[in-house]
């Protein structure tokens, strides 16, 4: 069983539509707010030699990803953590802190308890004007699909392309960017936390049409060999770029790096070259 099976587990206890995006929306005002919480372990996710500060920053970076993808302007995050050493709290909060103030957001609360295995928990808040607002649904044929970085960078690190290690331990959230695209008008828009075509396949659970892409246009991470980088791009996890169909003529986006990787097509499928996409990439399991 991995979490998307799960997923449609919890879609029959509470609504399956809060399930659809990368955060809940609720209403606040005039505006919307939104709200993602992201929990994450020493095991799966710190890899040797991360240090305390790269473990906070970390844990607010994977949430404000979230906010970001639905064009909202980061607010307030919060910040739980299960720590095993005592020590280790100091550098976990700056770094924390620290991704917040690059992303203009504030590091107003959280929780403490002692724990085996370090955990942190980030929930991070943001508003948006309701006509801004971008979900996983709204893709039409002849959109184009476009990210906003180089894509298996996060993986490259972890196979010993030691030059992608900032990559992998401080994840930049695309903050500016998803803001942007959300007032350019993109039709749909997640965060790629988990490779880009189990992204691709999320995207296809909740929109009436596919996606194909071309990759040839994937932007690759560098220094890496080029069937090995498409193979990283693919299906590799951690990456936090943002991914997003837009009207072709909304293209480009002053002040966001963007690159075209194909289209929305009538036909309920993810293709690559024209092939079906292996659904695979960064899951978590249980097994037994
Ligand atoms: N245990 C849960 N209870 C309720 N909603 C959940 C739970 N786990 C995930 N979700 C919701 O499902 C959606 C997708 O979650 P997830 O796959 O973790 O997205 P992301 O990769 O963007 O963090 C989000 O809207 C999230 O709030
Ligand atoms: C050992 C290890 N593998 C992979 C990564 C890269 N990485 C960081 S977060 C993440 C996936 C996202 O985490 P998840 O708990 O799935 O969060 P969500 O998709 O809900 O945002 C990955 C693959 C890592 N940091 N450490
Ligand atoms: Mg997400
Ligand atoms: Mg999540
Ligand atoms: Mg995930």
């Amino acid at each position: 069983m991995d979490e998307r099976g799960l997923h449609r587990l919890i879609g029959t206890i509470i609504a399956p539509e809060r399930l659809e995006d990368d955060c809940a929306i609720i209403p606040c005002g005039d505006l919307l707010m939104v709200a993602s919480t992201d929990m994450l372990h020493e095991t799966t996710d710190f890899p040797a030699g991360m240090t305390d500060w790269q473990v906070g920053w970390m844990a607010v970076a994977v949430t404000l990803s979230d906010v970001a993808s639905m064009g909202a302007a980061p607010g307030q995050v919060l910040l739980a953590v299960g720590l095993d050493r005592p020590e280790r709290l100091a550098g976990i909060m700056v770094g924390a802190r620290d991704c917040c103030a690059a992303a203009g957001a504030e590091l107003v609360g959280g929780d403490l308890d002692a724990h085996r295995e370090l955990t942190l928990v980030s929930t991070g808040l943001g508003t948006v004007a309701p006509e801004h607002l971008v979900r996983r649904r709204g893709a039409r044929p002849g959109d184009v699909i476009a990210v906003t970085g180089p894509l298996g960078e996060a993986q490259a690190a972890l196979v010993g392309y030691d030059r992608h290690r900032k990559e992998l331990l401080e994840p930049q959230p695309r903050t500016k960017e998803g803001e942007i695209l959300g007032r350019a008008g993109v039709s749909a828009m997640m965060d790629i936390s988990d490779g880009l075509a189990l992204s691709l396949y999320d995207l296809l659970a909740v929109n009436d049409c596919g996606f194909s892409v071309d990759t040839g246009r994937l932007p690759l991470p560098a220094g890496v060999p080029e069937d090995e980088a498409r193979e990283l791009a693919l299906y590799g996890g951690g990456d936090f770029e943002l991914l997003f169909s837009a009207p072709p003529d909304v293209l480009p986006v002053p002040g966001v790096e963007a690159h075209v990787i194909g289209e929305v097509i009538p036909e309920r499928v993810v293709l690559a070259d024209g092939e079906p996409l292996e659904r695979r990439g960064y899951l978590h399991e249980w097994t037994g």
